[in-house]
């Protein structure tokens, strides 16, 4: 089987003044179709940049990020931009739904990028209603709670049919059962639509239940081995 996502041997290099942090270092990573996979791994280890160039938000200093077929990290700014919009979902901590938006809007508003004709609104209003938020298509961001906000997130995060879902510590903001909720929500979506997520998280219960873990340390990556303490 071929791997939806396929990096290969990434390095990355802070530089500020005359300070350089290697974040980075010689990590390789794949995903394949409908599975889950966990980063864990302590504050400053380097997830959020890993997942940042997964996502072509930027660029490694050296190696290879294949989304498909097509070589994410030789593209334009621009071309990156248009593979972003149309095959990664895009989930962060804080949400990021547009303000100003209802929640219809936020989850039709990737449909506008990229100029799709029929059936956007009634895809977002169908997207919003498995998400429990049929009452709540003309709320703006303000006036929902951040489990609900979070579930407008995952549907435009999915409203394109991505060929992958990319989330950064979902469940950062949130309380207990807001964050159950949309871990639940996360794996339901992975099992029925079958498309594969890549999850950053500090939760280790959320990370357990995903088919792989790594953890990211001192700039590599590495399969994370669970310490049990066996009884002898
Ligand atoms: N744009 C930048 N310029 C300089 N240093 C940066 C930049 N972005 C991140 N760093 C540094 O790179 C390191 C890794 O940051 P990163 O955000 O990837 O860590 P993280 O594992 O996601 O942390 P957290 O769990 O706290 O979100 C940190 O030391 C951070 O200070």
């Amino acid at each position: 089987m071929e791997p939806v996502l396929n990096a290969h041997r990434l390095t990355k290099t802070y530089r500020t003044g005359s300070e350089s942090v290697v974040v980075l270092q010689d990590v390789s990573f794949h995903v394949y179709p409908g599975e889950s996979v966990a980063i864990i791994g302590a504050s400053g280890s380097g997830k959020t940049t890993l997942l940042n160039l997964l996502a072509g938000l930027d660029l490694p200093d050296q190696g290879e990020i294949f989304l498909g077929p097509t070589q994410l990290n030789q593209l334009t700014e621009n071309d990156r931009a248009y593979m972003r919009n149309r095959y990664i979902g895009l989930v962060y901590q804080d949400y990021q739904l547009l303000p100003h938006y209802t929640a219809l809007e936020n989850v039709l508003f990737p449909l506008e990028i990229l100029r799709q004709t029929s059936g956007k609104k009634e895809k977002a209003q169908a997207l919003l209603s498995k998400m429990g938020l049929s009452e709540r298509y003309y709320h703006y961001p303000s006036m929902l709670s951040g489990g609900e906000q979070q579930r407008v997130a995952i549907a435009r995060s999915i409203v394109t049919q991505p060929l992958i879902l990319l989330a950064d510590e979902p469940t950062g903001n949130l309380h207990r059962e807001a964050s159950d909720e949309i871990t639940t929500l996360l794996f339901e979506m992975n099992k029925t639509l079958a498309t594969p997520m890549v999850i950053v998280t500090h939760q280790m219960d959320l990370a357990m239940q995903c088919d792989r873990v790594y953890q990211m340390a001192r700039g590599k990556l590495t399969p994370y081995i669970e310490k049990t303490l066996k009884p002898s």
